[in-house]
């Protein structure tokens, strides 16, 4: 049976891998968050890959907080970069296959059409710059690896701009909300499935000896885009919520970090070559 090792479990995509794990019940799944391993510690990652031997290791273990990433720096460097590093390390001495997801935020929104795996990163942000440093790690050190960039990741767990919206809702009667930043929202639910749609078909490719040719970045997020403001009026309109919901600009809502203002991502690779059926984000926001 193949093993596949989750970090930072107790995060939102660590769970929602959690929730779907018996759909796919022919692997061993062992997860942890940094009480029990710690990414940022190299010896305490070897010796849990001594023991367990993962076949797969997805990384969902990040340090999230954009705004106080700015002041933070050494820390989420330490977690999405040093992290990252550390994994790909023990990932090649175990020969484990190392899923990790990264963020839209790598790059700097300039463009106007949806960024393709082939569009350089140009973060404007620590966050961003800490998860593109981490995947420069990965992309020397190891193979045998999956990055996968997604946005806007939203779900019952942690904290994620729905959540944030349904909170500020029960105390407020008007929010303003920007409505020039455009990305597309991603359910970590239909994200967690891709994963593990990513490894079945792995395994398959891997049994034709086609794996090798597969391994590399992915863009996955659900399909469409809209600007937060956009998201902000479907959540409330989902939830039958009633508020005086306004439209700003960024400049009226400023904040420690810069953030794109377009990173639509475009999923043509990850269709393509693994076969993915991709929700819009509307429908998925339904059956959140
Ligand atoms: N959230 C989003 O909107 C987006 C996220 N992503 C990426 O997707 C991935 C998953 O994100 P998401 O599930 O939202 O993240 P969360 O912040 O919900 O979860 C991350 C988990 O990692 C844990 N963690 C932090 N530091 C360490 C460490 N040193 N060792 C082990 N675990 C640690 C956190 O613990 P604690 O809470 O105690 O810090 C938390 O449980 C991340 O790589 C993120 O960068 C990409 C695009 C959008
Ligand atoms: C709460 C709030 C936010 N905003 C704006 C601020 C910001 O530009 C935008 C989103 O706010 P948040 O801070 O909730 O989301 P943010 O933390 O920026 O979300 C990002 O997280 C990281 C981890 C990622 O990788 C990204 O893909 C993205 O999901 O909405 C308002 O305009 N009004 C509000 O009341």
């Amino acid at each position: 049976m193949k093993k596949i090792l989750v970090t930072g479990s107790l995060g939102q995509l660590g769970k929602c891998l959690q929730d779907i794990s018996n759909q796919y019940s022919d692997f061993e799944y062992k997860y942890v968050d940094i009480d029990e391993l710690d990414i940022c510690d190299s010896k305490q990652i070897l010796d849990f890959f001594h023991d367990f031997k993962p076949d797969f290791c997805i990384n969902t273990a990040a340090y999230t907080a954009v705004d106080k990433a700015e002041e933070d720096t050494q820390k989420a460097f330490d977690v999405n970069a040093n992290g990252a590093k550390n994994l790909a390390e023990s990932c090649l001495e175990y020969n484990t296959v190392l899923i990790h997801i990264s963020t839209d935020f790598v790059f700097d929104g300039a463009k106007t059409t949806p960024y393709k795996e082939s569009d350089f990163p140009n973060p404007i942000s620590i966050y961003g710059a800490s998860k593109w440093e981490g995947e420069k790690h990965i992309q020397s050190i190891l193979p045998k690896h999956f990055i996968i960039r997604t946005s806007w990741l939203y779900s019952p767990y942690g904290s994620n701009f729905v959540k944030t919206m349904l909170r500020l809702a029960e105390t407020r009667t008007e929010l303003s909300v920007v409505n020039d930043q455009i990305g597309t929202p991603t359910n970590a639910l239909d994200l967690a499935e891709a994963i593990m749609h990513m490894i079945s078909k792995h395994i398959l490719f891997e049994q034709r000896k086609q794996g090798i040719d597969f391994y590399g970045t992915y863009h996955f997020s659900n399909e469409g885009y809209c600007s937060w403001f956009d998201f902000a009026k479907k959540i409330f309109e989902t939830n039958n919520i009633k508020i005086n919901l306004k439209p700003i600009p960024t400049s009226n809502y400023p904040t420690p970090a810069k953030r794109p203002i377009y990173s639509v991502l475009d999923k043509t690779k990850i269709t393509n070559i693994f076969g993915l059926e991709v929700k819009n984000w509307e429908e998925s926001l339904k059956t959140h």
